[in-house]
């Protein structure tokens, strides 16, 4: 059985669009499934909670965005479930690291035909005293935050969306946030040893390279064990921001002398005030948060991961 779950608001209603011209083909009326819409924020994880628990799935598919990806893995019960992803949201930045590509019936016919699963390696996140949780494309501190929030509550970003330009919004979100954004001073435990980083723009790490709709934010990272890439941004100029994130597209940043990127097993962030955080594109607030590689793998069928 195979067991879809689509998020009918995800990339203002592609997602429902994609289900449904997958409802037409031959492929899926021969296929033996059943189907969850999801019906809130949150629910895509109940959903997978409990059809991992009670059965046997062949896979859940999930048609969706990030968002929706990031509830379904927190929720799988059984990482012996394979997961399938068919991309219906507006950034798709999970889709696009897995090298998901075609037509929505292409992509459930390399999912349905596909003998192996790939394994993927996602990061844990443990903010304050709440429990563990997991990312699966990236989880930013500082800027980078800011302007997914910024995005988020913008009524700019549905526009855009629907015009097919999405990352547009991520362009006036950070000429918005740049006027008002004051750097942080923070404490990063890498590698076994504590630096204050003061003048901090943001600390960044991901699964694979891409967030923000395709911005190449952590050029080097693979979809691999134990390694997580650490990027830190300190002592830039405002100016100097705006040339850095033009070149993000392309992933030269790293040309800039105020990036580092470093390579660890995982870090703790601590600050003294409350730090703006984007987990898979949702924003909060916290203190402390613990960043680890999850040294479970979720099976992933129907991706071309190099
Ligand atoms: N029925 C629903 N009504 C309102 N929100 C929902 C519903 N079902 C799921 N959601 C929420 O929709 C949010 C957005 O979903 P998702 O991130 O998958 O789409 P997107 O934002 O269009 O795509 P992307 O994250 O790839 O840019 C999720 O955080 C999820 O909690």
């Amino acid at each position: 059985m195979h067991i879809f779950i689509i998020n009918p608001r995800a990339g203002n209603g592609r997602a429902k669009r994609t289900f449904s011209k997958i409802t037409k083909s031959e492929l899926y009326q021969n296929l033996k499934s059943t189907y969850y819409f999801t019906r809130y924020p949150g629910h895509a994880e109940e959903i997978a909670k409990h059809v991992s628990e009670d059965s046997e799935p062949e896979a859940i598919i999930v048609i969706g965005g990030d968002g929706t990806i990031h509830e379904v893995l927190n929720g799988l019960e059984n990482s012996s479930v394979p997961v399938a992803f068919i991309p219906g949201g507006s950034g798709n930045d999970f889709a696009r690291g897995c090298n998901i590509k075609g037509s929505p019936v292409e992509v459930l016919h390399d999912i349905i035909k596909s003998k192996k699963d790939s394994p993927y390696w996602i990061g844990n996140y443990k903010q304050d005293d709440m429990p563990v949780r997991k990312f699966v494309n990236s989880i930013g501190f500082g800027f980078d935050a800011q302007i997914a929030d910024t995005v988020n509550k913008s009524f700019y970003k549905n526009i855009f969306n629907r015009l097919g330009i999405g990352t547009f919004s991520y362009v006036i979100a950070l000429i918005q946030v740049l006027i008002h954004f004051k750097p942080m001073t923070i404490v990063v435990d890498i590698n076994q040893q504590k630096r204050k980083i003061t003048n901090c723009w943001m600390v960044t790490t991901g699964n694979h390279p891409y967030y923000g709709g395709g911005m190449k934010i952590m050029p080097n990272a693979k979809i691999q064990p134990n390694i997580l890439p650490i990027l830190i941004i300190q002592d830039i100029s405002k100016w100097k921001v705006l040339s850095l994130f033009i070149t993000v597209f392309i992933g030269k940043h790293q040309m800039f002398k105020e990036v580092e990127i470093l390579e660890t097993t995982g870090f703790t962030i601590v600050s003294d005030q409350e730090l703006f955080y984007q987990v898979d594109g949702q924003t909060d607030t916290c203190r402390t948060c613990i960043v680890s590689k999850q040294e479970e793998v979720v099976k992933l069928k129907g991706t071309n991961i190099r």
